[in-house]
């Protein structure tokens, strides 16, 4: 693709739907490649608004709403960063040629209902799976526990990320309050909730998969080294690469990625999330956008899984090389409070191969990801180590 001068009529622009942190280093990465960056999210002074040309504060559930800033900004590209985002409009919005979506409309519309890519994922691509079903009521949930899924189960919203609406359930007696959770903790409450099967797996990991343009004008699909990472209540805390795994686990791995991103299509790169016992491995949920996991690559790879979705997407080579082993470990603001500030940076920075991430973003919540530490080490247990240490060694204080 042929790039343009920014901020003037030859300018090569993006929009980002949703920018937070994951966004924040796609737009610093388009940026260094001379990009015209629109950061939209659903509050004012969000990370990635922070460091592009232009950012609105808009609901981007709203139809409407998406479509009036699409038509006002024109993009070439549009990329969204999180899931509650008007798909439907997405989809018209590729049709009527307005811009392209990255990947697809369609690859957005599947993975933002839990529904539609596990469906995809299982009965049309005959991928394995956790034992899932469907619930549109208390009753309905508790019936299918009953008839199959069993116990322990996961009860999650079917629309939701970061673990947010979503519980482990051990019996009968906590099916309610699972319920109530879902209910109230989905980003866009649809009362529909997905109930999983427990997998009792070894390690978890995500293969980030980038679809990138080759030279004859064709899709090559690149894979990274698998990220291992550990998640508390469903959201992660600590990533790290490469997560050792035996050749035929990382075999099945990839082709599940392959399968899955195949049929989503586009330009771009993906987070697919597999869980993985001796040489077995499930399909559990994707990401067709950098995934929170990857924030390891910004201290692993030649290239960071935000560099390499802005390069996928502009149609230019990318190269998923790791350079060494990495962790990393998220900083949780710890305090509600709107402004803080972070104390002890210096001693956490004073951690051997270190580095931090502070995003910026406005409001802290005490279970909000206000940060990440990276670390690199001679082995993953030396990086997990010197990360956690540096993460832990920053506080989060509310200014008074
Ligand atoms: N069926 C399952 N069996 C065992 N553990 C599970 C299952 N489903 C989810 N988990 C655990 O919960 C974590 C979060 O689940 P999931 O990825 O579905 O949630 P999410 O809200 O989409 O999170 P994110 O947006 O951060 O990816 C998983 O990474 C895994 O650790
Ligand atoms: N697992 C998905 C994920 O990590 N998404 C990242 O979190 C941001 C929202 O954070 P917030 O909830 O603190 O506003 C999203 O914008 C994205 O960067
Ligand atoms: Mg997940």
């Amino acid at each position: 693709m042929r790039i343009g001068t920014p901020l003037t009529s030859g300018a090569t622009r993006v929009m980002l739907l949703g920018s937070g942190e994951l966004g924040k280093e796609v737009i610093i990465a388009l940026q260094r490649l001379g990009v015209e960056v629109i950061a939209v999210d659903r509050y004012p002074h969000a990370p990635g608004h922070q460091v592009a040309h232009r950012w609105h504060a808009i609901n981007m559930a709203d139809p409407l709403a998406l479509r009036q800033l699409v038509e006002q900004e024109r993009p070439h590209l549009i990329v969204p960063e999180i899931e509650a985002i008007a798909t439907d409009m997405l989809l018209e919005i590729e049709q009527a040629g307005l811009a392209e979506v990255i990947p697809t409309a369609r690859a957005a519309q599947l993975t933002m209902n839990r529904e539609g890519i596990r469906r995809l994922a299982a009965e049309t691509l005959g991928l394995p799976t956790s034992p899932y079903a469907f619930a549109d009521s208390l009753a309905a949930l508790q019936a299918a526990i009953d008839q199959g899924i069993g116990y322990p189960c996961l009860v999650k919203p079917v629309m939701s990320s970061s673990g947010k609406g979503q519980s482990t359930v051990y019996g009968p007696d906590e099916v309610a309050a699972a319920w109530d959770y879902a209910a109230s903790g989905g980003r866009v409450n649809q009362g529909r909730v997905i109930v999983e099967g427990f997998i009792d797996f070894d390690y978890e990991i995500t293969q980030l998969t980038v679809r990138a343009s080759d030279a004859a004008g064709g899709i090559e699909t690149h894979f990274c080294e698998p990220v291992g990472h550990v998640q508390v209540k469903g959201d992660y805390v600590e990533s790290w690469q490469p997560q050792p795994m035996s050749q035929t686990a990382l075999l099945k791995a990839r082709e599940i990625a392959k399968a899955v991103t195949d049929n989503l299509g586009g330009r771009g790169l993906f987070g697919v999330e597999l869980f993985v016992k001796g040489d077995q491995v499930w399909f559990s949920e994707v990401s067709p956008r950098p995934h929170d996991t990857g924030l390891v690559t910004l201290c692993s790879q030649r290239y960071s899984e935000f560099e390499l979705h802005a390069r996928a997407i502009l149609g230019l080579p990318v190269d998923t090389r790791m350079q060494q082993p990495g962790a990393s470990a998220v900083i949780y603001g710890g305090v509600d409070a709107a402004g803080i500030a972070f104390d002890g940076v210096a001693d956490a920075l004073s951690v051997p191969e270190s580095d931090l991430r502070l995003f910026g973003k406005p409001e802290s919540f005490t279970r909000r990801r206000m940060g990440v530490a990276l670390a690199n080490g001679e082995t993953i247990d030396i990086a997990r180590e010197r990360a956690k240490l540096a993460a832990s060694r920053v506080a989060p204080v509310e200014v008074k």
